[in-house]
């Protein structure tokens, strides 16, 4: 994905994310108030501060004191043992709206305590909110003294009517007084902490009350705002009046007693008993007195807890407000920055060819919602509350990079099929051009316009090799037939190549502790080999060290090898293992063997033949139990005679010599190497094209297999950048694509024919059927490819015709004897010329119907010859009979 197109989906996918937002779809409103439940539930609970208490009456107290309705002097009996206990504020969560003419002894009772109490805050309850506040008029006057004044620019205020409150005489002797109503979708995540009720006039909601008289603020000290409510110098940050309650937990967090334990615990307080509850906890304490009972209904849904008590939602909202917890909510302009942040990272990793997939759809993806959870969380923590939004964009940016990555990965492959198609109609158009010019050669008579047509039917024939060429770069290279992967320790080669012998003998001296000998070319895998005999050995689970001699200086080989005492050289301040020591029991592979110096040679000849060394500077005598494998890609026996390395050590070495094939010589291995290395580099849904196995196959890799593994390394890398999982010619480097062979060339058909009729007499005949030619145009082919042959095997004649005949001695018998003819009749001619300028000319005259890419062949020939650079003896001194 372009970094463009990347930004403009993002913006597309954050704006859609934004408009849902604002248009509060009901769907997505319960899912973001699921989503904020989380948010608490990954935060984890605190604890509620210690100033707040909760007396619940639950139903095993309802029951035991007579069944519900309770009576009203068990009421007053609470208030009454609160006051004595010297509580700051009873906050009375019951409503009692009507008297109870049936006992209004009772009724009296509570009114008069409650009076006498001159702490008791009482709730009331709206029963509608409207567009308009209550008509100042029409509320009581005993109501009114609870209000708080205000200005009548709140116009997004909650606007309440139709108030539910305790009977009047109860409200007259009441302290204060609170709403209890919140807002409610799934649980009830807010408090309208101020209520419009009149004309100028707030109502407070009970917590609100509560904390004014936490905070002791008169009346008339709060002051309402649109963005704040202000008691006294504390300032609480609202929206509109409304806050989000912060909560520290469920009934856990809470300090709460039931109603029964607290008599009892009070009668023996009392009595001068023990009691169960500490009766001095309740001193200047807030008291929330309410309901636990589900059969009541007096629970919600809350983010810990699915049954908590309503009264502890005020009890929560309380203290946010007291432990000034807030919770700001981020709005969807904030909301849309993030979201928009996201997608364009989300999208930008999707969109990174050069990882793995699994990175790009499934680490990357889920490691960036993921942290975005954490982000969320953690800033929770600080009261800052991000919505559901961002976060469905996370998952959409996911799910429509997705799907825009596969879609344009499949447009591409309609692309490269379409590509396909075109260049073989372009094929099949140009074969039809082929037998077009074949007849047409057939019916020239002058040989000037045969050979126009001839050179045109060559560059057909070219101009198909390189369409063929570009088809096979395009298409999928498919196993291997018949061949068969081996994978052994690590080593990977086809099934009857050279390799088996290689590993044959791994097999067969990797359980003894003879040394062993490994030659072979840079990068052919030796250093694999060693490994391999070092694992199949009894030594398997001890320390395999490998040490590039040629790669340590010449000073420090020793002391790195063998360690050194202390003070041995300058710098040497402590004595040192050397590797031998800290490999004792396994094996060291000394790789470029041959690159050391004399005196080291003579101390590994000393530890293999005694298995003793000294660490330098030291006389101490050590032995160790190590198994030598020593390795050189240089002429070893070449080095010996030269005097450059150790005879006897050479001797002591080469026990078991291993010498690894170059890949050139088991080119058979190369497809199963390629694939080896594409799933070494995690990229095994990359394929190589036909044309790229093809240069493969025909390149002579002079830097074995390693090359082999760099070139893929790097083809893959270019492939991944360009959104191809086809590694094409384009990606190897420039001297590994061009050795790419196309399938058709005329000169390979012909001489291919000719090898399979082995070059009889009838031959030129045959083939010149086949390929719908006349015999004359085969055998101007076949003049020119001896003459070539000639000239690429120095113009050794025996050479020529085996390499023509593919050493098929038999054919190679009769290739000889055409190329002698075609040899005796041009020496003829030659031997009419007078200069070297006749030469070229009559080469032209005579031999007008050759195709002239052969005119050099001759020409050189044909001076050397004449120049007496080349004579009918040196041609080939034994076979030659004219
Ligand atoms: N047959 C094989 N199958 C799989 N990987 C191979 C094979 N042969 C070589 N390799 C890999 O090719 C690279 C070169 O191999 P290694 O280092 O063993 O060669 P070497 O002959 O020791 O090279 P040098 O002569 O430079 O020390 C390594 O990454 C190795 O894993």
């Amino acid at each position: 994905m372009k970094n463009k197109h990347g930004l403009i989906i993002g913006f597309l996918i954050s704006f859609l994310v934004l408009t849902l937002e604002i248009a509060k779809i009901p769907y997505l409103e319960n899912l973001n108030s699921f989503f904020n439940q989380l948010k608490f539930k990954l935060r984890g609970q605190q604890q509620v501060d210690t100033s707040l208490v909760f007396l619940y009456i639950d139903d095993t107290a309802i029951h035991s004191l007579g069944g519900y309705p309770l009576k009203r002097s068990y009421y007053a009996l609470l208030i009454e043992l609160l006051t004595e206990l010297d509580v700051k504020a009873i906050a009375f969560d019951i409503l009692l709206l009507d008297k109870n003419p049936d006992y209004p002894e009772r009724d009296n009772l509570l009114v008069l305590t409650t009076e006498k109490s001159k702490r008791v805050y009482l709730g009331g309850s709206f029963t509608s909110f409207g567009k308009s506040a209550e008509d100042t008029t029409q509320i009581s006057k005993n109501l009114k003294k609870f209000l708080i004044t205000g200005n009548d620019k709140n116009s997004n205020f909650l606007k309440g009517s139709n108030f539910l409150a305790p009977f009047d005489e109860l409200l007259q002797s009441c302290a204060g007084l609170g709403h209890l109503n919140y807002i409610q979708r799934d649980f009830p995540e807010e408090i309208p902490l101020i209520v419009q009720f009149g004309k100028n006039q707030y109502l407070p909601s009970l917590s609100l009350e509560l904390a004014r008289v936490y905070y002791e603020i008169p009346r008339d000290s709060v002051k309402i705002f649109e963005d704040k409510i202000q008691l006294g110098r504390i300032e609480i940050p609202t929206k509109n009046g409304k806050i989000l309650i912060n909560y520290s937990g469920g009934t856990g967090a809470l300090k709460m007693y039931s109603v029964l334990d607290f008599i009892k615990s009070y009668d023996a307080f009392k009595s001068g008993l023990e009691p169960e509850i500490n009766m001095g906890e309740f001193k200047n304490k807030i008291v929330f007195v309410g309901f636990l009972s589900d059969v009541l209904g007096q629970t919600v849904k809350s983010p810990f807890q699915d049954k908590f008590p309503a009264t502890g939602v005020h009890i929560m909202s309380l203290n946010t407000i007291i432990q000034k917890k807030f919770i700001t909510k981020t709005g969807p302009i904030l909301n849309f920055v993030l979201s928009f942040v996201l997608s364009v990272l989300i999208l930008h990793l999707i969109s990174l060819r050069n990882l793995s997939n699994v990175l790009r759809f499934g680490i990357f993806p889920a490691l960036t919602f993921l942290l975005s959870l954490a982000l969320i969380t953690f800033l929770f923590t600080l009261g800052i509350s991000i919505s559901i939004y961002p976060v469905l964009t996370a998952l959409l940016s996911i799910f429509l990079g997705m799907v825009y990555v596969f879609e344009s990965e499949r447009r591409k492959m309609i692309e490269l099929e379409n590509e396909k198609k075109r260049i073989e109609d372009m094929i099949k158009e140009k074969e039809m051009k082929i037998i077009e010019l074949q007849r047409e050669i057939e019916n020239l008579k002058v040989a000037d316009e045969k050979t126009v047509a001839l050179s045109n039917l060559e560059k057909t024939y070219d101009e198909i090799k390189e369409l063929t060429s570009k088809f096979e770069d395009l298409s999928e290279f498919s196993e291997v037939e018949k061949a068969e992967k081996v994978e052994f320790e690590g080593i990977v080669y086809s099934k009857g190549s050279k390799m088996e012998k290689v590993i044959s003998t791994v097999k067969k001296v990797a359980p003894s502790d003879v040394p062993v000998l490994i030659t072979g070319e840079n990068g052919v895998g030796k250093e694999l080999i060693a490994m391999a005999i070092h694992k199949l050995s009894p030594r398997k689970d001890k320390k395999f060290i490998a040490i590039n001699c040629s790669a340590i200086p010449e000073t420090l080989l020793e002391s790195e090898l063998f360690g050194y005492e202390k003070g041995a050289f300058t710098g040497a301040t402590q004595q040192k293992k050397g590797l031998f020591e800290i490999a004792d029991g396994g094996t060291i592979f000394l790789d470029e063997i041959a690159e050391t110096p004399e005196s080291f040679q003579a101390k590994i000849l000393r530890f293999i033949q005694s298995g003793e060394f000294n660490r330098v500077g030291g006389t101490e005598i050590l032995k160790v139990d190590l198994r030598i494998i020593a390795a050189t890609n240089r002429d070893i026996e070449k080095a010996v005679k030269e005097g450059k390395f150790r005879e006897d050590l050479y001797y002591r070495l080469n026990v078991v010599r291993i010498h690894v094939p170059p890949l050139r010589e088991r080119k058979e291995d190369i497809p199963f190497l390629v694939e080896h290395f594409l799933k070494k580099f995690k990229s095994s849904d990359m394929k190589a094209s036909h044309a790229v196995m093809n240069a493969f196959l025909n390149y002579e890799w002079p830097g074995n297999v390693r090359q082999l593994e760099n070139a893929i390394k790097r083809a893959i890398i270019f492939a991944k950048s360009s959104g191809r999982n086809l590694i094409q010619l384009k990606d190897l480097p420039e001297e590994i694509a061009k050795s790419v062979k196309g399938k058709i060339d005329i000169e390979e058909k012909i001489l291919n024919l000719l090898r399979e009729k082995k070059f009889s007499h009838s031959a030129i005949s045959e083939t010149a059927n086949e390929l719908g030619l006349n015999r004359g145009t085969i055998s101007e082919y076949l003049r020119g490819i001896c003459f070539k042959n000639l000239y690429e095997c120095e113009f050794d004649l025996i050479k020529t015709s085996m390499k023509l005949a593919e050493n098929d001695v038999e054919a190679a018998e009769k290739a000889k004897k055409k190329l002698i003819e075609y040899i005796q009749n041009f020496i003829e001619i030659i031997n009419q010329c007078k200069s070297e300028n006749e030469i070229k000319s009559i080469i032209k005259l005579k031999y007008k119907n050759l195709p002239a890419r052969y005119h050099f062949y001759l020409e050189e020939f044909a001076l050397k010859f004449h120049r007496g650079e080349l004579t009918l003896e040196n041609l080939n001194q034994n076979d030659w009979n004219p």
